[in-house]
């Protein structure tokens, strides 16, 4: 049966740094399992837009809504910051363009996985390492690899290594902000492979922001398009990307698609 009510429900959500108006009087829900993308060039509010609605960085105007799971719809920001922190550690992910935003660079692969389950509360030394083990083969690192800090690993097995921490607490939103940029071509392939399969297989609701129109093809649902801290055009991504109706959108697909 579908869910009468989406997990997330933003209401005209502003923000302005100075004279400069950052984001505009965005809104939209989002459903659970649903992927959406923020796409739109550089400085067009997609991470302004992203970090406000993940309670990082407080909105001057709006509202935010998320489903809880014990008490319904609930204002963000009206939480207290220990609901706010609990929700983040445990329901939300958040995963950083620069993996080392998001991870312990100098402790091991299985700590950096084993924390947000602890901070569920589960001590128990041998069930951490299993899970963590579990997880690293899930996001294709050899568990072998567990005691190794993400120091020494490559962008791509930090990036897989970031998703793993924040996948391990099965949240049910998971917020990303250009997740595969600034790897290889074939690196951010495999890495797209792998979180188009765990959202799938997880029902997992994200955020993604990118400026890359071929990722927002290959993982989301739906797509917003973002022009001067204004959502110009939103709607189902094949559609919006296959028939174009904003001059702005229309410009960013035909920009892709030149040689
Ligand atoms: N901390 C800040 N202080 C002042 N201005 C800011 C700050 N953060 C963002 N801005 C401005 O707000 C606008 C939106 O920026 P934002 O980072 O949200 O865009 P973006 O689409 O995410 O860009 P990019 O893809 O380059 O990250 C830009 O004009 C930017 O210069």
């Amino acid at each position: 049966m579908a869910s009468p009510q989406p997990l997330l429900r933003v209401r005209g959500i502003g923000k302005r740094y100075g004279d400069r108006v950052a984001l505009q009087d965005a809104s939209f829900d989002l459903w659970p399992g649903e992927v959406l993308a923020i796409v739109g060039e550089s400085g067009s509010g997609k991470s302004t837009l992203l970090n406000a609605v993940a309670a990082r960085d407080k909105p001057d105007a709006g509202s935010v809504q998320f489903q809880t799971r014990s008490a319904g719809l609930r204002e963000v920001f009206a939480m207290s910051e220990a609901e706010q922190r609990l929700l983040a550690r445990t329901d939300w992910g958040f995963v950083h363009q620069n993996a080392a935003e998001g991870l312990r660079m100098d402790v091991s692969a299985g700590a950096n996985v084993g924390e947000r389950l602890m901070g569920l509360g589960e001590r128990h030394y041998g069930r951490l390492r299993a899970t963590a083990s579990e997880w690293l083969a899930r996001v294709e690192i050899d568990p072998a690899r567990i005691d190794d800090a993400p120091r020494t690993f490559s962008g791509g097995m930090r990036q897989r290594l970031q998703i793993a921490r924040n996948l391990v607490t099965r949240p049910r939103l998971v917020f990303m902000d250009e997740p595969t940029s600034g790897l290889d071509v074939s690196v951010q392939a495999r890495l797209l492979d792998l979180l188009r399969q765990l959202t799938r297989q997880m029902q997992l609701a994200a955020i993604v922001v990118t400026h890359d129109l071929a990722v927002a093809r290959l993982l989301a649902h739906r797509m917003m398009v973002m022009q001067r801290g204004r959502v110009v055009e939103a709607g189902l991504t094949d559609q919006l990307l296959d028939d174009p109706q904003h001059p702005y959108t229309q410009l960013l697909v035909s920009s892709v698609l030149q040689p």
